[in-house]
């Protein structure tokens, strides 16, 4: 994070985090205004969208052949531009799109993933580009998710962050402003979530929709020594209403396999890291934010496989939004590494 890049982001108005799973838009001076699902219900016949965030959300899996659910952002990256931008309008609420008429938003910050290729760039500026936007800032959203969850990143120190989002997760090692490391794999929490839902498919003969799980997500939150949860769902043979009592622990060894990619992309970060930065991190532990980092039992696992304390931030969903929001409100030091003069 070198001032420079600062001093542009402090002249941006709004930032965005486009992800796979949610849509997030900070105002300046406002806060956050958007927090939806990034999901779009189109008619297919005419063309015209239907409904956008939770409403389209709803439709999913509920509509005639003529209404399709798209999802124009997929593994972080927007996949549709077109749709995406059209999202986005209707996702910001008329006054504010009204003021965004008046007034065009000519500066934004947007969230990127680690690694995005530079299509997966392209397509981000395009989306703000076609909303008006004179002028896009890529911010990486480790940086930014560091900077939302509070974390010191502009001192000379370890900070390490798992951004668990929910096509992919990101790991970084930050220090003085930058990264020293980083991974991306793309497995999150809706990997996790199709494992247990594959379990239940083959275990217990049970269907259900990936959002039939929050139940599940509740009872393991709940207690973590409660030994079974009432999983409700349709008879694979039947598909007549059933419910069944599953074990958790079992839950639990089958949301470990997707969790295996990310315990090796930790190790190694780890270790591609100079030895001074890990024995801070031994101090310091992790970060856990991305709106899985709430997967029930995720920070002990986290913990037990590499020995280090693990944190979850406090708002884990919209923390690299909050971070943007806060760079670009000025909330962020600029770090100044110019020589030294000489005496
Ligand atoms: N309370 C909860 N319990 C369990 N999982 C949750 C909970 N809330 C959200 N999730 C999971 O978090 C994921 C969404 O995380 P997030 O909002 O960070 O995604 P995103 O930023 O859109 O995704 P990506 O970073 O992959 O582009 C989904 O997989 C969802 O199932």
């Amino acid at each position: 994070m070198t001032s420079f890049s600062l001093e542009q982001l402090r002249r941006c108005t709004v930032a965005v985090d486009l992800g796979a799973a949610r849509t997030r838009v900070y105002l300046r001076d406002s806060g956050l205004i958007v927090d939806e699902p990034s999901i779009a219900a189109v008619n297919t016949r005419t063309g015209s969208l239907i409904a956008v965030g939770t409403l389209a959300e709803g439709m999913a899996g509920r509509t005639p052949a003529h209404i399709s659910v798209v999802r124009p952002v997929s593994g972080g990256t927007v996949v549709d531009v077109e749709m995406a931008q059209r999202m986005l309008r209707n996702l910001v609420s008329d006054k504010v799109r009204r003021a965004w008429r008046r007034k065009p938003m000519l500066r934004a910050a947007v969230c990127i993933p680690h690694d995005a290729d530079p299509l997966a760039r392209r397509a981000a500026v395009e989306t703000l580009m076609g909303l008006g936007t004179r002028r896009v800032e890529l911010v990486d959203t480790l940086i930014a998710a560091a900077v939302g969850c509070g974390q010191p990143v502009e001192l000379p120190e370890a900070t390490m962050i798992v951004v668990c989002g929910a096509a992919s997760t990101q790991v970084a090692v930050l220090s003085l402003g930058a990264i020293v490391a980083a991974e991306k794999v793309l497995v999150g929490g809706d990997a996790m979530d199709y494992a247990v839902v594959e379990h239940l498919r083959s275990r217990h003969e049970l269907m259900l929709p990936t959002q039939g799980l929050h139940p599940l997500h509740l009872a393991l939150a709940a207690d973590p020594m409660e030994e079974s949860a009432e999983v409700r769902g349709r008879d694979v043979a039947t598909g007549l209403s059933r419910t069944v009592m599953v074990s958790t622990a079992d839950v639990r060894e089958v949301m470990h396999t997707p969790l295996t990619a990310v315990l090796d992309a930790i190790g190694r970060v780890l270790r591609s890291c100079p030895p001074d930065l890990v024995a801070d991190l031994v101090d310091r532990g992790v970060m856990l934010a991305g709106g899985s980092a709430v997967l029930p039992g995720l920070d002990r696992m986290i913990a037990d496989a590499t020995g280090m304390t693990v944190r979850i931030a406090d708002q884990p969903d919209v923390c690299a939004v909050l971070g943007l929001g806060a760079m670009m409100e000025g909330k962020v030091q600029p770090l100044h590494l110019d020589p030294l003069a000489s005496s």
